[in-house]
């Protein structure tokens, strides 16, 4: 792998207009061990950090023609559009490092579904700090029987999907820990008690806020806030470049990037 062997990988980008594709391409012209060689995006944008960006229909063209040939494509989209360029990359041998949230369940297997022909890692956060944060709550929860448990997630003002994709994979690590804890509730108005196995969950859009993540556990005159805040988008993008450069040829197959941290 590029970091075990200190060869440069070559990376293609998906949605190089957007906040995230923006963030790997600039953070890639700092690495040694990765560049950009290719970037597309829906709508047509400038150069981003001196990368050209060709349009994102021509993509599986792109990849099969790409001399020297692409080792990993970093996604940061929307789900539809993910899964095509997913499906893309498989097709063409390339491997998959994918960020984007707010897939469906039909649109998550097809994301498990090219792993059978290529490498594939997916995370919903690309920060060793929630990495972090899953482990101490995982731990919390089983520590803490019957207590309530809520989650709350802060985002810009320009999130689209909610809860975000964080706030899911907590809420899994939770429900796995508490089994007792089996129903979500999204928001509270009007007549609506606690009622037993609920875990509340919240999100905010405001600002500029690149991403916070609270739990809160409360029992028996105790009170556990875990929180984690990525002070910018550069903590995701250098985490989804490591994961790029840890996964470059290796077996076809789902990764995970607590393995990447190892
Ligand atoms: N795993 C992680 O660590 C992180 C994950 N994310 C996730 O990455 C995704 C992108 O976030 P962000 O960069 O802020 O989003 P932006 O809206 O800023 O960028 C989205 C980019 O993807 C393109 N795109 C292609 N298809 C779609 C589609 N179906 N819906 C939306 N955009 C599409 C857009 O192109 P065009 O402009 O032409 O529409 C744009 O260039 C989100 O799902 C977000 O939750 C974000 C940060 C960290
Ligand atoms: O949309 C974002 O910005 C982020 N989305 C991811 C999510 O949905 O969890 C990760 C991070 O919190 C930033």
């Amino acid at each position: 792998m590029a970091a075990e062997t200190g060869d440069s990988i070559r990376v293609a980008v998906t949605g190089a207009g957007g906040r995230m594709g923006r963030e790997v391409i600039e953070a890639a012209s700092d690495r040694d061990d990765c560049e950009v060689s290719l970037a597309v995006n829906r709508s047509p944008v400038d150069p981003v950090a001196g990368v050209e960006v060709a349009d994102a229909a021509d993509l599986p063209a792109l990849l099969a023609g790409a001399d020297p040939a692409v080792d990993v494509l970093v996604d940061f989209t929307g789900p539809d559009s993910s899964v095509e360029y997913v499906a893309a990359a498989a097709g063409a041998g390339v491997a998959c490092v994918v960020g984007t949230t707010g897939f469906d369940d039909e649109q998550e297997a097809a994301i498990a579904d090219a792993a059978d022909a290529v490498p594939v890692l997916r995370a919903s956060n690309f920060s060793r700090g929630i990495a972090a944060l899953r482990r101490a709550v995982s731990a919390a929860a089983a520590a803490l029987p019957g207590y309530d448990v809520e989650v709350t997630e802060t985002h810009h003002n320009g999130k689209v999907d909610a809860p975000s994709g964080t706030a899911l994979t907590l809420l899994d690590d939770i429900e796995e820990a508490r089994p007792d804890l089996d129903e979500r509730v999204h928001g509270r108005e009007g007549d609506a008690p606690r009622t037993d196995g609920e875990i509340g969950v919240h999100a905010r859009r405001a600002g500029d806020i690149a991403g916070e993540h609270e739990v809160l556990m409360a029992g028996d005159e105790n009170v556990l806030e875990l929180t984690h805040r990525a002070g910018s988008r550069r903590v995701f993008a250098a985490g989804a470049l490591d994961a790029a450069a840890w996964l470059a040829g290796r077996d076809a197959g789902a990764y995970d990037f607590t393995e990447v941290l190892e």
